[in-house]
């Protein structure tokens, strides 16, 4: 091969390369890059480690049931999935009933718009996302309603992520990160005036602690509301296969056991709430949440090629193909427990704080 081929031949792969890497490898949303994938606060080296130790607690399933291990096994979670997540998903952590027509951008933003018109979010007012993640949902709330939003996360490195996002739309000035356990919230009694969690409280051990704590901080009179993860009236407990994917799913996504739709409100009436109003927004008229992961398959297969890649040149750390590969699997039975109607990801509540 004469120098010049060599040298086209060199371009071409290089232009390759740099195609796979940078162009497939874009997140839906600008902000992460597959090379960019990192174990969030845990250093390179240890993140095979973290993700054999997020596995060994699910060996011994008792310890999850022990509250005060959960917000730490959360956090360990999130500092192997946040960069994934971000790369492969967006800047919202959360699914949203797809809408013909409209990009899965457009429905996760009209899903998160609906949770601001619910609890009256508007100028002047102050709102805490309980369990924020990178922010998506709270840039959209913010810049939809005009309201101050105060996010909180147990984790140190989605506080990071979520900064850099608020300072990049240019709403520094109305949402405020924090990080913290939602089940001990660094905010005074009746400091805000309305709340809302999405898909997040999932991750409470004893979901009575953290609506509690959002009724401590609200004022009376305020408004919150959740979209949460259940098993619908549709699960049996003793159909093996209900077992199997509730199981999968509860492994794949940190949480220390799913609950059923008939504890949600029960446990915010226990708490002091009224119930305003509670739908699975999953439900038709409502167009499936899980086609999103459905139509994902050749881009999970894609992904995986290009961490393998990224993996095997030292680009990516060791332990983050593990974690893509437990990521996929997980999409299988999220995707199982949509089809099958057992799991709902958006089992809404609205609920008031009582004035008196
Ligand atoms: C509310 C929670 C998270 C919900 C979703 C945002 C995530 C649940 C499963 C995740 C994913 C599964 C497959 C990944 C894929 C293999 C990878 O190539 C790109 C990212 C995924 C699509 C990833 C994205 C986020 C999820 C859909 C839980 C944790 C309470
Ligand atoms: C699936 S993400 C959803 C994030 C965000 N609501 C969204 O929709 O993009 C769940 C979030 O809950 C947070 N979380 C879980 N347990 C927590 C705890 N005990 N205290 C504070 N945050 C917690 C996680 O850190 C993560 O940010």
């Amino acid at each position: 091969m004469d120098s010049l081929s060599l040298f086209c031949t060199g371009l071409l792969l290089a232009c390759g390369l740099y195609w796979f890497l940078c162009i497939m490898g874009q997140a839906e949303q600008k902000g992460k890059h597959a090379t960019a994938i990192s174990g969030g606060s845990i250093t390179a080296e240890k993140v095979q480690d973290k993700y054999m130790q997020y596995w060994s607690f699910f060996r011994r399933p008792k310890e999850i049931e022990t509250a005060e291990k959960v917000p730490d096994f959360v956090d360990t979670f999130y500092n192997l999935v946040t960069d994934i997540y971000e790369w492969g998903w967006g800047q919202s952590f959360h699914f949203s009933p797809s809408i013909p027509g409209k990009s899965h951008r457009d429905a996760t933003r009209l899903h998160e718009e609906m949770a601001a018109d619910l609890i009256q979010a508007q100028p002047g007012k102050r709102i805490v996302d309980v369990g924020c993640g990178v922010g998506g949902p709270m840039r959209s709330i913010a810049a939809h309603s005009g309201a101050n939003v105060v996010g909180i996360t147990i984790n140190e490195y989605q506080v990071k992520r979520a900064k850099l996002h608020n300072n990049k739309a240019g709403l520094d000035s109305l949402c405020q990160v924090v990080c913290g356990n939602f089940l001990h919230m660094p905010f005074a009694d009746n400091s805000f005036d309305g709340a809302y969690s999405i898909e997040a409280t999932c991750h409470a051990p004893k979901l009575e602690e953290v609506y509690a704590e959002v009724f401590r901080v609200l004022k009376p009179g305020a408004l919150y509301v959740s979209y949460e993860w259940v098993t619908t009236d549709k699960f049996r407990g003793e159909n093996a296969e209900h077992v199997e994917i509730i199981q999968g799913i509860e492994r794949g996504d940190a949480l220390p056991g799913l609950r059923s739709y008939s504890d949600i409100a029960e446990t915010a009436r226990k708490v002091g709430f009224h119930l305003l109003q509670e739908r699975d927004l999953a439900l038709p008229p409502s167009h499936p949440w899980w086609t999103r992961l459905k139509m994902g398959r050749i881009s999970y297969w894609r992904n995986h090629l290009l961490i393998s890649l990224l993996a095997a040149l030292g680009i990516a750390p060791k332990g983050t193909l593990d974690v893509h590969e437990m990521l996929v699997k997980t999409a299988d039975y999220l995707t199982q427990g949509g089809d099958s109607g057992i799991f709902s990801p958006m089992h809404m509540i609205l609920c008031r704080k009582p004035v008196s």
